[in-house]
């Protein structure tokens, strides 16, 4: 569905921000793009949707070229993006204006997310929070079915008892035929809601896991004392004790902290990544 070979982009000519990189991702999955801030995520994403162009390599989306800009590939995509910009009209207006483009906008789903989301379908626009209007926004997101649906940010703005919400929608929605990419900085958001993890770092995809592969080749464990293991690859201090990451070694089933492994990735990148290079 996305097939990404040696891309290089940047906003000046002398300055990459995205560097020799390649991404191979399938449909029927909800991928978590993590990076530290500037790692050059929403460049990424506006490469793959095409509101911003590759200076060199490939970049394949739903088999076509997203700099082309056809308006067929356009329908089967959509980016929510991390700042949004709403006009000053009712929910109702923006839907007749704005749903006709995406052939496959299912108006029922949106309603009922919207409903999920305890926003009044007869609100307008203007009248609402920043939260309120990010809520309307991914309810039209995930309302236009489209192939690829990328998301940068979207938890940025909910407070918490939404982002719960927000991820028992997302959980329920994704179709075989769907790709769902799903961007933050904000690592814990993105806990029990994705089934691929990639991270950006040093301009390129450094990691690409399915989550139980993460968990399969490393143990994620509560200790007293960091004594109680001798093969730690991280540690935090946690309440009691220590939060660690050892490897697997005796293929014990432990629940994967998605921030926890994030810092352990960029802290201990060689220890962390060759985990995973293994055969
Ligand atoms: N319009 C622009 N012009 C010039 N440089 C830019 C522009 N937008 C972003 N950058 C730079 O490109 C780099 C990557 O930015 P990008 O927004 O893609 O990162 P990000 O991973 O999405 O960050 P964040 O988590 O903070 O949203 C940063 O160094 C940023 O300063």
């Amino acid at each position: 569905m996305i097939a990404i070979e040696k891309l290089n982009f940047g906003y000046r000519k002398k300055e990459l921000v995205l560097e020799n990189l390649s991404l191979h991702l399938k449909p029927g999955h909800i991928y978590g793009l993590l990076g530290s801030n500037g790692a050059g995520k929403s460049s990424l994403l506006h490469n793959i949707c095409g509101l911003l162009f590759p200076s060199s390599g490939s970049c394949k989306v739903a088999g076509d070229n997203p700099a082309n800009r056809n308006p067929q590939f356009l329908q089967q995509v959509y980016l929510l993006p991390e700042e949004i910009y709403l006009p000053n009209v009712s929910i109702k207006s923006y839907l007749d204006v704005y749903a006709p483009f995406y052939p496959t906008f299912d108006n029922e789903l949106f309603f009922r997310f919207l409903g999920e989301f305890d926003i009044p379908k007869e609100n307008k626009l203007q009248h609402m929070s920043y939260g309120q209007k990010k809520k309307v926004m991914i309810s039209f997101a995930l309302a236009t079915q489209a192939k690829v649906l990328l998301m940068d940010e979207p938890t940025n703005g909910l407070d918490i008892p939404s982002k719960k919400q927000f991820r028992k929608i997302i959980a329920g929605v994704l179709k075989e035929d769907q790709l769902i990419i799903i961007s933050t900085h904000q690592v814990k958001d993105l806990d029990s809601l994705i089934d691929y993890v990639l991270i950006l770092d040093d301009k390129k995809i450094i990691l690409h896991e399915p989550v139980e592969n993460i968990t399969d080749k490393l143990a994620f464990k509560q200790v007293m004392s960091l004594d109680e293991v001798s093969t730690t690859i991280y540690s935090e201090g946690a309440l009691k004790g220590y939060a660690v990451i050892t490897p697997n070694i005796k293929k014990e089933q432990s629940r994967l902290d998605m921030e926890m492994f994030f810092n352990a990735v960029l802290s201990e990148k060689q220890q962390m990544l060759s985990q995973f290079n293994k055969q």
